[in-house]
């Protein structure tokens, strides 16, 4: 469960609150697309929610951890368990498409034989089983898309959260990239999408939080 409660953002002490009064809850394995325009703080929001940034104000309670009284030395355990996409992949250009899948479960210290078996299990699942070996670079952007989501979901994330993933992508690779979301959530994770993409989300109505100028105006 995410829950929000009363919760405010300012980047710096005499900064202007970009997130405002945000009171919501998402129920353990729901779907929610995050909606609003340029600069309404969809990607500050996601930001409160896998802990790449602290609130000003309020209460956030990530899968059932409230924040504020958690100590900082608990955060990396919570954090394993919330998978992040981001629209510009942030993969590591350097690394092959396995071990940028395995370094999750490397930071982890998996065994090497749970390592092999997940990553080859979750390419299969992204289909791109047959580009284990291949570089970043050699891939299209779906693909590398789909590689970040396969990096993103193969610690088991309880929470799944992806800012703008298909930006960068044509139709049809962002429905492919939409449908590995929607079957994460099938499976039981707890998705929040954050998009500009009308078309896709005119495709598969779901729930929404919808953000204008860093206040919660719709949920639903
Ligand atoms: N690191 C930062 N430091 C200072 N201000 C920031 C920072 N990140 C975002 N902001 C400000 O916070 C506000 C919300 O930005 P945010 O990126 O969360 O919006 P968004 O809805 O995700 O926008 P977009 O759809 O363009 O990505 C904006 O006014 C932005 O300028």
């Amino acid at each position: 469960m995410v829950r929000f409660a009363e919760v405010g953002l300012r980047y710096g002490e005499s900064a202007p609150e970009v997130l405002r009064d945000l009171s919501f809850v998402l129920e353990p394995g729901s779907f929610h697309w995050l909606l609003g325009a340029s600069g309404a703080g969809k990607t500050s929001l996601l930001r409160l929610m896998h802990l790449a940034a602290r609130a000003t104000r309020g209460e956030v309670e990530v899968l059932g951890v409230a924040l504020s009284r958690t100590r900082r030395a608990a955060l990396p355990a919570l954090r394993r368990r919330v998978g992040v996409v981001y629209q510009d992949f942030r993969l590591l250009p350097h690394l092959p498409v396995f071990d940028n899948v395995a370094l999750p479960l490397r930071v982890a210290g998996r065994a090497p034989h749970q390592i092999r078996a997940d990553v080859t299990e979750i390419l299969r699942w992204v289909g791109l089983a047959p580009k284990a070996d291949a570089m970043p670079a050699a891939l299209s952007g779906g693909e590398q898309q789909r590689v970040a989501i396969a990096r993103a979901v193969v610690m088991r994330p309880a929470l799944l959260v992806a800012d703008e993933p298909t930006g960068n992508l044509d139709i049809p690779q962002a429905r492919r990239v939409l449908s590995l979301l929607r079957e994460m959530h099938r499976l039981g994770t707890t998705v929040v999408v954050a998009t500009h993409a009308e078309t896709l989300v005119a495709e598969y109505p779901a729930a929404s939080l919808r953000l204008d100028a860093g206040r919660l105006v719709s949920h639903g």
